[in-house]
């Protein structure tokens, strides 16, 4: 489970990706992926299927040489495919025996408290789990490990809708406590909403966004009015819908200018999470197709 990249070598970055390239073949999975990913923070990694996002994680964590450029990490790395290894023939209380011969740093309380949390029983072959229960097998074994990064890779895949909102907030609870950084894929991105304060997004294996939850979404506004070809103010436009005589319009605010105030009958409203990621992968999907 530990890295084989090397360290970040920065203050407070806890994850570090130089000019990354991955191919498979002649076919880049990655490419020129740049960014620092601030240690204490919980990072959603996003984008539609083949995006590249498997791919990255798994070079962040060592897992998979790179082609060009380089990764970095800070400490000690868990990273839980999507796969949620676990072996079928052992009990979720085997796999934490197995958890601490494996791992140089083990927490078994922390482990304990994870699998008590989501009522997953110790004796009961992880072959004999549900798959929502065999995924809370793999997460404990990663928390019990006290990594100073946590990754994930569709962590909430198997969960029922309780469940993922209970995985999202026993994360954050970890977050508080210990101080790791996090980085998870998703394609449920409504639910990042309050856990994710780090958005890295990527489209055709190039990082579209990255950045400050927060800040990137304040540079952003949705205008809903009467159909118009145009936005009732300036800005580079993200996505335009037109339904029967209404538009709606992302956009994102010229940098360093104020804030536009826009008359009625347009309406502004900040853009949530889902909103700003389904519309820039709606422009990337379009921009694909030519
Ligand atoms: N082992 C492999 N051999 C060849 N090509 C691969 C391999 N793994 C991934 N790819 C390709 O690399 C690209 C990125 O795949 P990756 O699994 O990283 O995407 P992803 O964003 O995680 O997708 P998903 O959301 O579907 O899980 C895709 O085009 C995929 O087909």
């Amino acid at each position: 489970m530990s890295t084989a990249v090397e360290s970040t070598g920065g203050a407070g970055v806890a994850l570090r990706a130089q000019a990354l390239g991955k191919r498979y073949r002649s076919k880049w999975a990655l490419r020129e992926c740049t960014f620092e990913l601030p240690a204490g923070r919980v990072a959603a990694l996003v984008g539609a299927n083949g995006a590249g996002k498997t791919t990255l994680m798994t070079v962040l964590a060592g897992l998979l040489d790179a082609d060009e450029g380089s990764a970095g990490a800070a400490g000690r790395v868990a990273f839980v495919s999507q796969e949620k290894p676990v072996y079928r023939h052992f009990t979720a209380a085997d796999m934490l025996r197995l958890g601490a011969r494996l791992n140089v740093v083990w927490d078994e309380a922390r482990a304990r408290r994870w699998l008590a949390r989501f009522e997953v029983p110790l004796d009961r072959a992880c072959g004999k789990l549900s798959g929502g229960q065999a995924s809370q097998v793999a997460f404990a074994l990663a928390i019990g490990s006290r990594p100073d990064v946590l990754m994930l890779d569709e962590p909430l895949a198997a969960l029922d809708p309780l469940a993922r909102r209970e995985v999202t907030a026993e994360l954050l609870g970890e977050v508080g406590e210990t101080g790791m950084t996090v980085l998870l894929s998703t394609h449920v991105v409504a639910e990042l909403s309050g856990v994710a304060d780090y958005l890295l997004l990527l489209a055709h294996g190039r990082l579209l966004a990255g950045g400050d939850l927060d800040e990137l979404l304040e540079r952003h506004v949705s205008y809903t009015g009467p159909r118009s070809d145009v936005p009732p103010a300036l800005g580079g436009i993200v996505e335009a819908r037109h339904t029967g005589n209404q538009s709606t319009f992302l956009v994102e605010l010229p940098e360093g200018q104020p804030r536009p105030v826009v008359a009625g009958p347009w309406v502004e409203r900040p853009p949530t999470l889902e909103d700003y990621v389904l519309a820039q992968l709606e422009a990337t999907r379009k921009g694909a197709r030519g």
